[in-house]
């Protein structure tokens, strides 16, 4: 199954990009729910509909397995988790009307082990977990209606238009309480592409709870899928760092970095699962009132159990410039691939030049 690429100087890096780098890349899991996803979506694929109907119409199918490296007791967990997810879309579509459980606390997190590979019997019972994360969705969430995401909007008007992603287009709008907010609408990509990067950043947004972590106000799923989101006033980092009139001091500057630091610490260690974000970049650091920063935009985030030295992938995602060698060579990916893409962005903040420049020029090749 295809899955989304960004990519900053060219559109894509292409699998065949990963073999001519000499990359041997050997897939074993994906805890996240992007990965419980991907066994959902595939059996979707043959699914035309864009709407959010697809994805129902699909639960009589049968769950296909997973790919050809994963176990078979990961092929039975996978399946598992796919039909959490679907119930989950079910209920997102009922919105506010859901009674939604309170379940004790998850677990404290375990011990990292410091072994080289992860094991099958490694492998944490996923299933039991998401019924957790599941029932955890936030009660305060909103499930907006199309017409109310079309009024905040002025009919999603382009004067409204605040931001435009690879796979977004964000709005300003203001709520009937007067509320202004940053209303995400997901517009690219194939109908599974778009209802695996929602369900994949509501996923991980559950989980979150921190001053540099962009807040979730609510969601549509009527006639598209929508995020809605506080809005950010100051925008993107890489809006005011890169724009027309650069106007960051160095003490802006400085707050910035120790406040991605501070969310992306929270991510990795503070938060009951670990989560790696995975596309750190000057574009996805919103700025507030006060410019506080706040990491946003999950749609490639993953879960990694505590267990895991690491997971790897045999995708290469995220965008060119921040993707470091072991991510490239052989799709590891840890904490420090977000580590790796925050020291990027520090070079950003410093020279005020971008990770990659309009000649595909890279920011840390040139500092070498
Ligand atoms: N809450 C917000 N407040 C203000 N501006 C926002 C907000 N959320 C997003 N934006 C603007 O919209 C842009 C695109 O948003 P986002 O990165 O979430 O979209 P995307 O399609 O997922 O992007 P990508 O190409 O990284 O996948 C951001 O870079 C930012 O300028």
């Amino acid at each position: 199954m295809r899955r989304r690429h960004r990519a900053g100087f060219s559109d894509s890096i292409s699998s065949l990009d990963l073999a001519s780098l000499g990359a041997e890349v050997e897939r074993i899991d994906q805890p996240s729910p992007t990965a419980a996803l991907e066994d959902c979506s595939t059996s979707l694929e043959s699914i035309e509909s864009r709407s959010v109907e697809s994805i129902e119409s699909a639960e009589s199918e049968p769950t296909s397995s997973k790919a050809s490296t994963s176990s078979d007791s990961e092929n039975h967990q996978s399946s598992a988790t796919s039909v959490h997810w679907r119930g989950f879309f079910r209920l997102l579509k009922k919105g506010p009307g859901i009674p939604f459980q309170t379940l004790p606390p998850l677990k404290p997190r375990l011990t990292r082990r410091k072994s080289k590979r992860v094991r099958d019997d490694m492998v944490p019972q996923l299933s039991s977990t998401l019924d957790a994360e599941l029932c955890c969705f936030k009660s305060t969430w909103k499930n907006f209606s199309l017409s109310e995401l079309h009024e905040a909007t002025n009919n999603f008007s382009h004067e409204y238009l605040i931001g435009e992603g690879g796979y977004a287009e964000v709005y300003k709008g203001q709520l009937k309480s007067g509320k202004l907010v940053a209303i995400k609408r997901l517009t690219r990509g194939s109908s599974e592409e778009m209802t695996m990067d929602f369900l994949s950043e509501l996923g991980i947004i559950v989980h979150v709870d921190h001053p540099n972590i962009a807040k979730l106000i609510g969601y549509g799923v009527e006639g598209g899928m929508h995020l809605v989101l506080q809005l950010s006033p100051h925008g993107s980092l890489a809006s005011l760092l890169y724009g027309p009139k650069e106007k960051l001091s160095w003490g802006i500057r400085f707050k910035i970095a120790v406040g991605t630091a501070e969310g992306l610490s929270y991510l990795h260690e503070g938060c009951q699962r670990r989560i790696i974000h995975k596309d750190i970049k000057a574009s996805n650091i919103l700025l507030t009132e006060d410019f506080d920063a706040q990491i946003s935009d999950f749609g490639l985030a993953k879960w990694l159990p505590d267990q895991w030295t690491h997971h790897t992938v045999s995708r290469v995602e995220g965008t060119f410039g921040y993707l470091p060698p072991e991510f490239f060579m052989h799709g590891i990916v840890d904490e420090k691939t977000d580590v790796y893409a925050f020291g990027v962005l520090l070079l950003e903040l410093i020279t005020g030049r971008q990770a990659v420049d309009s000649s595909q020029q890279s920011l840390v090749m040139q500092n070498h």
